[in-house]
């Protein structure tokens, strides 16, 4: 049996994870659901070039979404869209529906209506979900740990037209116990996908901790193993730490957001 999956959001990101779970053995693609009605009726499948039917897009405009989770029940939806569309799942999880949530920043509203579907489904949220960003994050963690007067600076690098402060950025200066307003830089250049930066500077040397995402897919294989992780997990909400059990240092990261 395949784990099913019902996609938000088909844009930069989104139809490239679409296509990773395509190609997935064990996944399928059920359906994607997005904001606008351009794509309504097209099979995501034949937009990224396979030649068989997979994963019918419909538009959120044309649904009635307690209808819609009945009839189109899938194992776990993968959100790759904006905040505001878990106001659009939530009818899922009585279902049985898991959530994986990769949006990138929550505010504090929509980040409580995530936290009130972990008591009814099983929910992971991670604001980057490749595999290896863990590493970075559990890396500077132990080198803090080492070198407890290093000055620490964060860098992301991001696409031209990315809006917000990467929430991966947030997220390790949390994990790190720093300022978000004074030691998060962010660079907004051309095409770049993704890449994040902990520097240590000490007296003699730097170290340099640096991750970088060559290629959108790389979230889309994150998804996909967070899928996987989440169908053996009971109600509640997890994060990429406890699915790749980096959790190891020493506490799993507690949800927080700006104020
Ligand atoms: N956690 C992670 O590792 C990553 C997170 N992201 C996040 O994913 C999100 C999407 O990023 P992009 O693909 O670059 O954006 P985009 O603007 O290219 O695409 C957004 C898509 O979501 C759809 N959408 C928006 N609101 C919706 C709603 N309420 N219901 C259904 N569909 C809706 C739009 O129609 C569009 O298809 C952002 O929050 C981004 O930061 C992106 C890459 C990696
Ligand atoms: O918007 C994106 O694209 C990304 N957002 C995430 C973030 O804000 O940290 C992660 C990733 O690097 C891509």
């Amino acid at each position: 049996m395949k784990i099913t999956i019902g996609m938000f959001g088909f844009g930069r990101t989104g139809s490239v994870v679409a296509k990773e779970i395509i190609k997935d053995e064990i996944c399928e693609l059920s359906w994607v659901l997005r904001k606008s009605t351009a794509m309504e009726g097209k099979y995501a499948s034949r937009l990224l070039g396979f030649d068989h039917n997979e994963g019918m897009i419909y538009s959120i405009e044309d649904i009635d979404s307690e209808a819609f989770y009945q009839d189109n029940h899938v194992d776990v939806i993968i959100d790759f869209s904006s905040a505001s569309a878990i106001e659009n799942y939530e009818q899922a999880a009585q279902y049985g529906t898991r959530i994986v949530s990769a949006i990138s920043k929550y505010d504090r509203f929509h980040l409580e209506q995530l936290k009130a579907l972990g008591k009814q489904t099983a929910v992971l949220y991670s604001p980057n979900i490749t595999l290896g960003i863990n590493f970075l994050i559990e890396a500077s963690k132990v080198l803090q740990r080492i070198a407890p007067h290093a000055d620490i600076e964060i860098i992301e690098e991001h696409f031209r037209d990315k809006r917000d402060v990467s929430g991966t950025a947030l997220r390790i200066a949390e994990d790190l116990g720093l300022d978000k307003r004074q030691h998060v830089n962010s660079i907004r250049v051309g095409g770049i996908v993704g890449k994040h930066e902990v520097i240590f500077g000490l007296p003699n040397q730097t170290i340099r901790i640096v991750h970088e995402s060559l290629n959108r897919a790389a979230f889309g294989q994150g998804a996909i193993y967070a899928a996987k992780w989440l169908m053996g997990k009971d109600k509640g909400i997890y994060t990429m730490e406890e699915a790749v059990a980096l959790n190891f240092v020493n506490n799993t990261h507690v949800f927080e957001v700006d104020e």
